[in-house]
């Protein structure tokens, strides 16, 4: 079964003279383990078509399914689970609370979601471990790097049984070094099983995706596989 299916999706942005077709009739579906990069140039409907696929967003027209579920048919309270449960938001400014710790920031998911503040900071350590961080787990998001910041954003991510991550520009603001961890990262993540949609402006970042579709004017315009991987890509430009 695949994690995200969207079929057909449209999605008109206001009315009239200030009508904006942000999509127009994309498909994609993502099976579990696969990771999806997104191009496109500025305005083509690559946040549009996160937030849709996010549930955050409705499309004009269209189906979205999250995990076989068809989110258009959902409840609010049933969206809403789905949206804790299934779905991981990574952004390009990080989107960490201040005033909690990087243990708070990622446990903070599973407890809005009803696990014990104790299971949940447990496996909050244990996530920051797993990406090196666990000497981080008591700082704020204002002692550490950018870098450091969007590690515990995917921790955050990820936590729990999410099956989906969806990451908007998710190394926009580092450089190329630590834009490379946070690709590798989300890679490993769905080397076990999680079903991820990319959109990234980088041509070398996108080549960790098992494949990279291209949108124009709210279109899908090409896909390609990527099976070569960025290592094959570092040889060829070294
Ligand atoms: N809430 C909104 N109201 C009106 N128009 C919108 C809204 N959101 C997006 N748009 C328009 O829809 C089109 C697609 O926008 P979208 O943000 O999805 O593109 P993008 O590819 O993510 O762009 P960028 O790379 O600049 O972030 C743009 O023309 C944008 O101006």
């Amino acid at each position: 079964m695949s994690v995200l299916e969207l079929r057909s999706v449209s999605k008109v942005h206001g009315r009239g003279a200030a009508e904006v077709q942000a999509l127009r009739d994309v498909s994609l579906t993502v099976a579990a383990g696969e990771m999806v990069a997104v191009m496109g140039p500025s305005g083509s409907g690559k946040s549009s078509l996160l937030t849709i696929a996010g549930t955050l967003e409705e499309p004009t027209s269209g189906v979205v399914l999250v995990n076989g579920e068809d989110t258009l048919r959902m409840s609010p309270g049933a969206k809403s689970r789905i949206r804790r449960r299934a779905i991981g938001y990574v952004f390009q400014d990080f989107n960490l609370l201040p005033g909690l710790t990087a243990a708070e920031n990622v446990s903070l998911p599973l407890e809005l979601d009803g696990t014990s503040m104790r299971k949940a900071h447990l496996a909050a350590l244990k996530a920051l471990e797993e990406l090196g961080l666990a000497d981080r787990a008591r700082h704020f998001p204002d002692q550490m790097s950018g870098g450091e910041r969007q590690r515990v954003a995917i921790a955050r991510a990820v936590v729990g049984e999410r099956t989906l991550l969806l990451a908007d520009e998710p190394s926009g603001a580092l450089d190329s070094v630590n834009g490379e961890s946070v690709m590798r990262l989300i890679h490993s993540y769905c080397k076990r099983g999680v079903a991820a949609v990319v959109v990234t402006h980088d041509a070398q970042l996108a080549s960790w995706a098992d494949r990279i579709v291209f949108l124009r004017d709210g279109r899908f315009v090409d896909q390609t596989a990527a099976p070569a991987g960025p290592e094959s890509l570092l040889e060829q430009s070294s």
